[in-house]
C-alpha cells in the first residue's frame, strides 16, 4: 500500500525525444462558479495526450476545495515548509485530495530547458507563482531551469492507465492500453509534506479524477507535522538515509533516524543508548520487513487443519504491535486484512467485526473496492464464502470418523456372528 512513495531514482540514463510530445494544459472546471478553472501543464507521448486528454478520460469538474482544511502549511526550523495538522486527524481520514499542476514524463527530454520552462509557463500566473517557491534539491549547473529541478525534488510517481472501463475493455480486449511509461507529478500542497522513517501519512493517485488522495496512516494530533515515506523505511536507517541522500539530496532529520536532538555535545552513555536505540529500530524493521515470510503464513494455516487455530492471529498480533512502536502503520492493513479473515474463517463474530472495521478504516482509501467487499460481510458474516470452515471441516471429519468406525463395526459383527 500506502501509498506511492517519491521515485527511487525519477531520472535514469535515458532520456526522450521531445518532437514525440506534446505541451498541453487541461482546464478541469471548477465546482464553484465564481472560481477559475483548475489547471494541469501535461508533457505527454502524442498518443497517450490522445488518448487520455479525450473527453472520456478527462473528470467534467474539479475537486471541489475543503471550506475547512485539516491541515496547514507552515515553515520549519530544518526542513523548508512542512505540512501541519490543525485540528485531530483520525487514522484513515481524508486529508487532501489534490490535482496535480504538472504531469511529466518520467526520463528526461533531450532538450531539456526550454521544454521545461514553457511547460511552467503553461500555467496560468498563480499557479505558477506557488510552483516556484516549492523546494529545489539540484543545483543550476545540474537543472538549469528551475522547473526541471523542482519537478525532481518533488514529482510523485503516477501511473496515467486510463481506468478500466467497459468501453477501453472492450476496445484492447484485456483493458490493456500499451501505456506502460510512468510519469510523474507535482502537487501544490502534497509535495509539502516532508519525508519520516515513521510516516503518519501517504497518498494515493486515482487517474480516473487526475488526482491524489493524502490520508492518515494514523491518528493525527492537532499541530503535529504531517508526513509521508519517500524511501522504503524497512530498511535500515543507515541504508534509508543513504538512499534519501543519493536520491533526494538530503539527510534526513526525522525523530526515527535521530532519536535525540543534534545540538549539545553527548556523554558517551547517551551516545551508547542512542545506538542502542538505533539497532533495536533496524532489527524491528527487518522482521517486519521479512514478517510474512519468516512467520506463520495464513494462506497455509486457512487450509491446513493440523496448525493451531491461533497460530496466525498471534503472530499477526505481535506484528501489528511491531508496526505502532516503528510507526510502520503503512504495513497495517495487510495484517489486519489477515486477522479479519482468521476469525471468520474461525466463525468468531465479535473478533471478525473488530478487525474487519479496523481494516475498513484504514484502507478505503488506498483500496476501496476490498473496502466495500469488507462492508457486505460485515452485514452478514455468514456470506463470507469460508465463514466458520474450521469448525465445519472439523464436523464433518468427526462425522466421517464415526461413520466408518460404524461401518468397520458392522462388518466386524457381520464377520462375528
Ligand atoms: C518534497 S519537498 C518537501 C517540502 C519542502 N520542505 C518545502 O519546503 O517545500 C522535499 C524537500 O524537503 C526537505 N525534507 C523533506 N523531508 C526531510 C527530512 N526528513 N529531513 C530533512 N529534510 C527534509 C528536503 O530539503 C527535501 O529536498
Amino acid at each position: 500500500m500506502a501509498g506511492d512513495n517519491l521515485p527511487e531514482e525519477l531520472y535514469p540514463s535515458a532520456s526522450l525525444d521531445l518532437p514525440s510530445y506534446k505541451l498541453t494544459t487541461i482546464l478541469l472546471p471548477s465546482p464553484l462558479l465564481e472560481r477559475s478553472p483548475i489547471p494541469i501543464a501535461t508533457l505527454l507521448p502524442s498518443s497517450l495526450s490522445t488518448t487520455l486528454l479525450s473527453a472520456n478520460n478527462i473528470p467534467s469538474q474539479a475537486i471541489p476545495y475543503s471550506s475547512d482544511p485539516s491541515y496547514e502549511i507552515l515553515s520549519t526550523p530544518t526542513k523548508g515548509f512542512g505540512m501541519f495538522a490543525t485540528r485531530l486527524i483520525e487514522a484513515g481520514e481524508l486529508i487532501l485530495n489534490e490535482h496535480p499542476v504538472l504531469i511529466v514524463p518520467e526520463i528526461p527530454l533531450t532538450d531539456g530547458s526550454p521544454a521545461w520552462d514553457n511547460l511552467g509557463l503553461s500555467l496560468p500566473e498563480r499557479e505558477r507563482s506557488e510552483m516556484l517557491t516549492m523546494a529545489n534539491c539540484r543545483p543550476v549547473e545540474e537543472c538549469p531551469s528551475p522547473v526541471e529541478g523542482i519537478v525532481r525534488t518533488n514529482a510523485l510517481i503516477l501511473d496515467l492507465t486510463p481506468p478500466r472501463t467497459k468501453k477501453n475493455k472492450r476496445r484492447s480486449g484485456n483493458g490493456d492500453t500499451g501505456s506502460s511509461q510512468r510519469f510523474g507529478g507535482v502537487f501544490l500542497k502534497i509535495n509539502r509534506c516532508n519525508h519520516s522513517c515513521g510516516p503518519n501519512a501517504a497518498h494515493k493517485w486515482d487517474v480516473s479524477n487526475l488526482s491524489s488522495k493524502l490520508y492518515a496512516l494514523r491518528k493525527i494530533e492537532p499541530g503535529e507535522e504531517i508526513t509521508i515515506f519517500y524511501t522504503d523505511v524497512t530498511q535500515s536507517r543507515d541504508a534509508r538515509r543513504a538512499e534519501l541522500k543519493r536520491n533526494h539530496r538530503f539527510l534526513c532529520t526525522c525523530p526515527y533516524c535521530l532519536p535525540s536532538p543534534l545540538s549539545a555535545p553527548i556523554s558517551t552513555e547517551a551516545k551508547a543508548s542512542i545506538a542502542s536505540i538505533i539497532s533495536e529500530s533496524d532489527e524491528n524493521r527487518y522482521q517486519l520487513r521479512h514478517w510474512l515470510s519468516t512467520h506463520p503464513s495464513y494462506l497455509k494455516w486457512s487450509t491446513d487443519l493440523c496448525r493451531a487455530d491461533d497460530t496466525v492471529t498471534t503472530s499477526h498480533r505481535l506484528a501489528l504491535d511491531l508496526i505502532n512502536k516503528e510507526s510502520a502503520h503503512f504495513l497495517q492493513h495487510i495484517f489486519l486484512e489477515e486477522l479479519a479473515l482468521c476469525y471468520a474463517i474461525l466463525g468468531d463474530e465479535d473478533e471478525f467485526r473488530f478487525w474487519a472495521k479496523e481494516f475498513i478504516q484504514k484502507c478505503k482509501i488506498e483500496d476501496p473496492e476490498r473496502a466495500d467487499e469488507f462492508e457486505g460481510w460485515l452485514e452478514n458474516p455468514k456470506r463470507y464464502k469460508k465463514w466458520a470452515w474450521r469448525q465445519k471441516q472439523r464436523d464433518l471429519r468427526e462425522f466421517d470418523s464415526y461413520f466408518s468406525l460404524s461401518h468397520d463395526l458392522g462388518h466386524s459383527k457381520r464377520r462375528y456372528s
